[in-house]
């Protein structure tokens, strides 16, 4: 993806526009020199003479045409440039806006094993700073084009004005213009530094917020997070820009000074070799004096475009570690089922070394609508992993899963997942009922408000929560009500009733899973609660990623098939 790209992409007729306002406005600042020129030295070699005076409003105009013109093209300028530079930025920031839809679009669809290993420190340093670098970049362009039109305008007055000073100047600007790449290369890289940097800051910011309440009791450990994590990525990152910016702004200065060590060698040195008459000397060293802003200009662009590059490399690789779910998006009607057959279902973590990645099982088991099946086993057995398949948010390397005589496959994957309701421990409660809004049935949700104990804490208004300021147990049971109010067919609750009260564990296990089991929903329970077990249809027992029990449910056992083409 290049920068300009996105720019024609986005609107090919407002760019084309801009530039040749931009351009228009950079040939017509060149053109006020010869004005001046004629003006001061009477060289009319390239506007007519005219000496005529003026008196407007009073005061005495000299050269009344030059004088019109020099006003004419000055409001033609402000125009042009003004046009072209609200244009293009305004180009430019429907382009960055783009491009954040665009990081909210591979984030919405990449798979969640994906999602997992990058993590959000990382997500939201490219939607923050890279996005906004990367804007940074954008806005420079539309001083670039005028300043770049203007410069070839006015080597192009210089080269009717003196072929031989012209000769020079191209000769010495080209030769500034390449040896001011070797800085700005040795610059660049430390911005790439610079940006691995902050990747770091923002997981060392990450853990100074979410784990404020460990630091708060620990002040050893407090100081010494703070040294290692947070002072020296500071200082890291800090020495990193500084160098960058120092060799930045080195290469900059002697862009600068190319322009004066060209007017001054004219001055003094040219002028012995070359017959150039005094009218030409001034014409010339004014074009110089007028060149050097923007070529300034242009240099002072490179920092910030070296900066955007770095960012879009930065985007273009998360791009890529976000990998897109390849299946049909579509949501179709799904067939009504009974249960859902579930063979030698096997998942792998992606990991760098195959050894230490953990593997869940092979798998097979049957859950049947009307049926309550925990899923249980100690730490890490692979309960959550298996669960996340089930609720096919983890796509499995093989095996299969079956709603009645329908094989889920990567064309009816995402239909499919629509008649599932989740709960994870790490779930997140949205404040707003989004979709659910105008069918929420009122007598449900006070009813279920009420059973949760949060009638008197939360109501829905225009299908939004009031308040999600409640305790962690509390939160927890609003998501069970949304849950509930989405009507699904097959519900997983992991680890729910864990930080509850024994009231609501009850409520849970001995009132909410008999309505959903009378219902005739699929309820899958991840517990580590043996008191309830019996209450269970059928218990699956997790150890080291493989299934122990097998009594509770006969599968017919067939030899292991690898079917990863099917999903993934
Ligand atoms: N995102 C991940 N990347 C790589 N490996 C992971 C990831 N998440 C979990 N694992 C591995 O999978 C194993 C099983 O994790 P899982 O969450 O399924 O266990 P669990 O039985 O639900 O444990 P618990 O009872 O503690 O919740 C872990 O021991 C870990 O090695």
């Amino acid at each position: 993806m290049k920068l300009f790209d996105a720019f024609i992409h986005r609107s090919p007729n407002k760019l084309f526009a801009a530039i040749v306002f931009g351009s228009l406005a950079g040939v017509a600042y060149s053109l006020l020199i010869p004005i001046v020129l004629n003006s001061i030295t009477g060289d009319s070699r390239f506007v007519a003479e005219d000496t005529a005076n003026a008196i407007v409003f009073g005061i005495e105009v000299a050269n009344q045409s030059f004088a019109t013109a020099f006003l004419i093209i000055c409001l033609f300028i402000f125009f042009a440039r003004t046009f072209s530079q609200i244009t293009l930025t305004r180009l430019a920031l429907d382009v960055t806006s783009d491009l954040r839809k665009d990081i909210y679009q591979n984030i919405a669809k990449a798979s969640l094993i994906n999602l997992e290993n990058v993590g959000s420190p990382k997500l939201l340093a490219t939607i923050t700073k890279d996005v906004e670098d990367i804007m940074r970049g954008v806005k420079v362009l539309p001083d670039l084009i005028i300043s770049m039109v203007t410069i070839v305008s006015m080597l192009s007055f210089l080269l009717l004005l003196n072929a031989e000073a012209f000769g020079f100047v191209l000769a010495a600007i080209l030769f500034g213009a390449l040896t001011y790449q070797i800085p700005m290369l040795i610059g660049r890289n430390y911005f790439i530094k610079a940006r691995e940097r902050v990747d770091d800051l923002h997981e060392g910011i990450r853990g100074l917020i979410y784990g404020a309440k460990e630091l708060k009791l620990n002040t050893s450990r407090k100081e010494h997070y703070h040294q290692v994590e947070l002072n020296d990525a500071e200082s890291g990152l800090i020495k990193t820009q500084k160098t960058a910016l120092a060799i930045v702004r080195s290469a900059m200065n002697y862009g600068d000074l190319i322009g004066f060590f060209v007017i001054g060698v004219i001055t003094f040195v040219f002028v012995n070799y070359s017959d150039i008459s005094s009218e030409e000397l001034i014409g010339v060293i004014m074009a110089m004096l007028y060149v050097t802003g923007p070529v300034g200009s242009i240099l002072n662009t490179f920092p910030e475009l070296s900066m955007a590059k770095v960012s879009l490399r930065k985007i273009t690789h998360l791009r890529k570690l976000l990998a897109e779910e390849a299946f049909n998006e579509s949501v179709e009607p799904i067939k009504p089922w009974q249960s859902i057959t579930v063979k030698n279902l096997r998942f792998i973590y992606p990991s760098q070394e195959e050894d230490t990645s953990f593997s869940v099982g092979p798998v097979s088991l049957q859950l049947k609508k009307g049926q309550v099946t925990f899923i249980v086993g100690g730490n890490g057995s692979g309960k959550s992993t298996l669960g996340k398949m089930l609720t096919m948010h983890y796509l499995p390397t093989a095996g299969s899963i079956s709603f009645d005589d329908v094989e889920v496959t990567k064309d009816n994957i995402n239909s499919y997942r629509q008649c599932i309701s989740s709960i994870y421990s790490d779930y997140y409660l949205f404040q707003s009922l989004h979709g659910l809004g105008n069918k929420l049935d009122e007598d449900k949700v006070q009813k279920y408000l009420t059973k949760l104990k949060l009638q008197d804490k939360v109501t829905i208004e225009n299908g939004r929560f009031s308040t999600l300021k409640l305790s962690d147990g509390q939160r927890k049971r609003l998501a069970l009500l949304v849950a509930y109010l989405e009507e699904k067919d097959l519900y997983l609750f992991d680890e729910w009733a864990a930080d509850q009260d024994p009231d609501f564990k009850h409520f849970f296990y001995y009132e909410l899973l008999k309505e959903l089991r009378e219902a005739g929903k699929a309820v899958i329970v991840i517990s580590h609660d043996d008191r309830y077990f019996d209450l269970a249809d059928q218990v699956i027992v997790m150890e080291r990623g493989l299934r122990r029990d097998e009594s509770s449910v006969t599968i017919p056992t067939e030899a292991p098939e690898e079917k990863q083409e099917e999903f993934v």
